[in-house]
């Protein structure tokens, strides 16, 4: 396809990726396109756009919802930053703006695979960012994990609730919380019915170091993570994403 991942934009097909590396299945099932922001720090645009004669305005509602759910997502981590007794502005002045924000347009094919039970639509994952705004068509297949330290877990179905979107919590916001807000871990099992989902990324800016909020730590609790640059934490959860596979 001429759209193809590069950069993370693109197309990428089924079994392009394994959220959970350490299921032994050749992949996860969903095929995805993602779409990043529109340019990069030195101004120029890495996404991939299918030609408009193919899909004419597409480009545009695309860049369309992805303000509106940028400017969502962003109105979210003031009240995140609220909820921590921090200041409104908080994500902002730590250096996480203009953040990055990756759109991805998810299908999980209809075909049964119950056979193999290693097979997932999306294997086990936190997502790696601050917050994600998952909007699904109400076809069931999504969980959560509440408890992710035991054993064994537990697996919920997330109810579908028409019109909200689905908030998970992603582990750079654990890592500044020191696991005071923890990641959401999901999956999607293959159920197989079709399937379509749309999820928006909201990752700080690549410069971004996360490390531990003053008030999240203590003498008896000290950091659980050290400071990481962001785009280097990101860089290296994609890394791992793909390294399972030999693409
Ligand atoms: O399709 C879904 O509901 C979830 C997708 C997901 O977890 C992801 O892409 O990170
Ligand atoms: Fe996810």
């Amino acid at each position: 396809m001429k759209v193809k991942r590069n950069n993370y934009s693109g197309y990428t097909e089924m079994y392009d990726e394994k959220l959970d590396p350490s299921v032994k299945s050749k992949g996860d099932l969903k095929e995805s396109f993602y779409v990043g922001p529109s340019e990069d720090a030195k101004n120029s645009n890495l996404n991939q756009w299918p030609s408009e004669e193919l899909l004419p305005s597409w480009r545009s509602t695309m860049e369309s919802y992805y303000e509106k759910v940028l400017s969502a997502g962003k109105r979210l981590l003031s009240l995140v930053a609220l909820a921590l007794d921090l200041e409104e502005d908080f994500f902002e002045k730590v250096g996480a703006y203009p953040p990055m924000g990756f759109l991805r347009l998810l299908h999980y094919p209809g075909e049964s695979t119950a056979l193999n039970d290693e097979i997932y639509g999306a294997s086990s994952h936190s997502d790696y960012g601050m917050i994600t705004l998952l909007a699904t068509d109400g076809i069931p297949g999504l969980q959560i994990c509440q408890k992710k330290d035991s054993h064994p877990q537990v697996w919920e179905d997330v109810p579908h609730v028409k019109g909200a979107f689905i908030v998970n919590v992603g582990d750079m916001t654990e890592r500044w919380t020191n696991c005071l807000f923890r990641s959401t871990l999901h999956r999607v099992i293959a159920t197989g019915q079709e399937r379509y989902s749309v999820a928006f990324f909201l990752d700080p800016k690549s410069d971004c170091v996360v490390e531990c909020l003053k008030s999240c730590c203590s003498e008896t609790s000290p950091p659980r993570f050290p400071p990481i640059r962001s785009g280097d934490y990101l860089e290296e959860r994609y890394r791992l994403t793909y390294a399972s596979l030999k693409i």
